[in-house]
């Protein structure tokens, strides 16, 4: 362990499905899976306890189904078990860089990955382990950025990062608006109010209420990770 002192203690690190995609157009990019794992190492290593939610995104979204005509609770259910492969491959990229990683899930698929329980989870990452909460809530109609508000005010985090492909939370969404400018932070009553597409509303409320700050930052930016846990100023913050 080094001698600097991160910000955190423990975080609940949103990782998008889309950004496991890397320059692909569907699936998992070893490549980025690699270099994100890698970045979760070098955050473990000043002793910072790390839960992951992951995403199914770059599998497939229960909105995308729905949207096609087919029932949108079984599309959800698909979404969700989409959530699980992403996080068996990140498991696994882990164990291959030496970090232990423990997979649960909200649904059970008890040959596949152990359910999510709450004092479990809290014992794994009071032992070090990286805990990976597949399924999201377990629940149709929902996200994994209310999946990871939820699992971060379970777990006492006391930070949501949302690693992403923008670099924080625009006025705009800047893919689609090139004249959106960056926050550098807002209070999550702005982000509803102003209908912020970066995360729902559901998530944003969950995290006010909670008063669990959510910072923003880009996955594409080598060691953002890293310097966000130092406490460094890295991408947008919401706060309550
Ligand atoms: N106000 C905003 N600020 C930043 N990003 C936004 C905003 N509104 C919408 N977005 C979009 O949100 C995406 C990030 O959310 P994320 O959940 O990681 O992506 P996805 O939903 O595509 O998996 C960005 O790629 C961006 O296009
Ligand atoms: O609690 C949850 C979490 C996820 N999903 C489904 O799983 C899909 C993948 O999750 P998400 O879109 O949040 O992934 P990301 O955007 O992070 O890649 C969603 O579209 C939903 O269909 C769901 O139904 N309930």
């Amino acid at each position: 362990m080094s001698n600097a002192i991160p910000a955190h203690k423990r975080i609940l690190l949103k990782l998008s499905g889309e950004a496991l995609m890397g320059d692909d157009q569907f699936g998992i990019n070893r490549a980025t899976i690699e270099r994100m794992v890698s970045e979760i190492v070098e955050v473990t290593k000043v002793g910072v306890q790390v839960a992951v939610v992951i995403g199914g995104g770059n599998i497939f979204r229960g909105v995308a189904g729905g949207s096609v005509g087919m029932d949108r609770a079984t599309a959800d259910y698909m979404g969700m078990l989409a959530t699980v492969m992403n996080a068996l491959a990140l498991a696994d990229a882990m164990d291959k860089q030496g970090l232990t990683a423990r997979v649960m899930s909200a649904i059970a698929i008890e040959q596949v990955v152990e359910p999510y329980v709450r004092p479990k989870a809290l014992q794994y990452l009071e032992e070090g382990k990286v805990v990976v909460f597949a399924a999201g809530t377990g629940n149709p109609f929902f996200t994994t950025d209310t999946a990871a508000a939820l699992r971060g005010a379970e777990i006492g985090a006391e930070v949501v990062l949302k690693a992403t492909k923008v670099d924080g939370v625009y006025t705009a969404d800047p893919h689609k608006d090139a004249s959106a400018t960056r926050y550098d932070k807002l209070t999550f009553d702005e982000a509803i109010s102003r209908n912020l597409g970066i995360m729902d509303a559901t998530a944003f409320a969950l995290c006010r209420d909670q008063k669990l700050p959510i910072r923003v930052f880009s996955i594409v930016k080598p060691g953002a990770l890293k310097r966000v846990v130092m406490g460094e100023n890295e991408g947008t913050l919401v706060y309550a």
